[in-house]
């Protein structure tokens, strides 16, 4: 068995991010890295057409030369990443980071006791990482690509409400444990559902609905209630009411 990575979810934001080498993998990690407003600053003689774009559009800091220690983006780097087809000169910026204290990635040595990267699904702020602690970075992206049919597209205005729920539950709420339990209440709500049929100011109905309720009825009870009044609304989306969100719901099924 080998041995066990801790995986942890990075703030990059405005972080500068240092890979060395402009081929295919350099192209992968920059392309992640941007997603994640990370500042990136490429170190390579050759890139590829999209790294060459970046650069030219100033998306990222091009810098085409061989690597050679003692380089200025490698000192202010929170990551550095080494992805040259050459095993000598990753060798060399392992040793170079590890001089620096600087976290690490290697894409060709994974005994270089720095990190790995996993395969990700991102559905807004849902985040779901596959890795096979290198193993078999085919079959990580394979699960990957499993689990995007597993995860629809619904999980990212989904998670956004239930932040909203849960912020102003938070706000209405001061017993921790009864917080917990509401939380883990709304779980039961067929939000999802609702959410894969409605979308703009239709969804923002249902929240200042959902919302109304529970500021009346703050408790796992509340919760409960109002998680089989939605039911019913997803149920029998044609039985009476009062609610103009409701007809907008029946008015568009699917
Ligand atoms: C250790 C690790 C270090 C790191 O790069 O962080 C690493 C190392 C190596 N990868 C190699 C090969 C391939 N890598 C991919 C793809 C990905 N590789 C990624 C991560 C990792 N790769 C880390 C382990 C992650 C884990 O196991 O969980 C992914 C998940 C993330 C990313 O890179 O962004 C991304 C999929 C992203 C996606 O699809 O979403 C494919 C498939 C493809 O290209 O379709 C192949 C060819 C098929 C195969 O070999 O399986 C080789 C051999 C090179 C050779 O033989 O010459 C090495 C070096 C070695 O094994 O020593
Ligand atoms: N981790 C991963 O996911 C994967 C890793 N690999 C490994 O990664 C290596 C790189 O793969 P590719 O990107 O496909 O290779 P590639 O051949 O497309 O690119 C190599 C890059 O390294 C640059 N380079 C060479 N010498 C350099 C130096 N002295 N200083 C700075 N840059 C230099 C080249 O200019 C080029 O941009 C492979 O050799 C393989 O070992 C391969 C596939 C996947």
């Amino acid at each position: 068995m080998g041995k066990a990575y801790y995986p942890v979810l990075l703030d990059l934001q405005n972080r500068i991010c240092v890979i060395v080498g402009g081929g295919q993998v350099a192209e992968r990690k920059a392309a992640s890295l941007l997603e994640a407003g990370a500042m990136v600053k490429i170190i390579a003689p050759e890139v590829t057409p999209r790294i060459e774009a970046w650069g030219e559009e100033e998306r990222i800091g091009l810098r085409r030369e061989r690597y050679s220690p003692g380089m200025t983006e490698l000192r202010e780097a929170q990551l550095i990443f080494a992805a040259t087809d050459h095993a000598g000169v990753n060798a060399q910026v392992k040793r170079e980071a590890e001089e620096l204290g600087t976290l690490f990635n290697s894409a060709d040595d994974q005994e270089s006791g720095g990190f790995i990267v996993p395969a990700v699904v991102r559905r807004g702020r849902l985040t779901v990482a596959v890795s096979t602690s290198g193993a078999s970075p085919a079959l990580a992206a394979a699960l990957k690509r499993r689990l995007e049919a597993v995860f629809p597209a619904a999980y990212e205005p989904y998670l956004e409400l239930l932040h909203d729920l849960r912020t102003s539950i938070q706000e209405w709420v001061p017993d921790t444990r009864i917080r917990q339990e509401m939380f883990r209440g709304i779980l039961a709500w067929p939000l999802l559902e609702v959410l894969e049929r409605e979308h703009g100011e239709a969804a923002a109905g249902w929240k200042s609905l959902l919302l109304e309720r529970l500021r009346r009825d703050p408790s796992p009870a509340g919760v409960e209630r109002t998680g089989e009044w939605l039911l019913e609304q997803v149920r029998q989306p044609g039985s009476g009411g009062d609610s103009g969100h409701r007809s907008d719901y029946r008015s568009n099924p699917g």
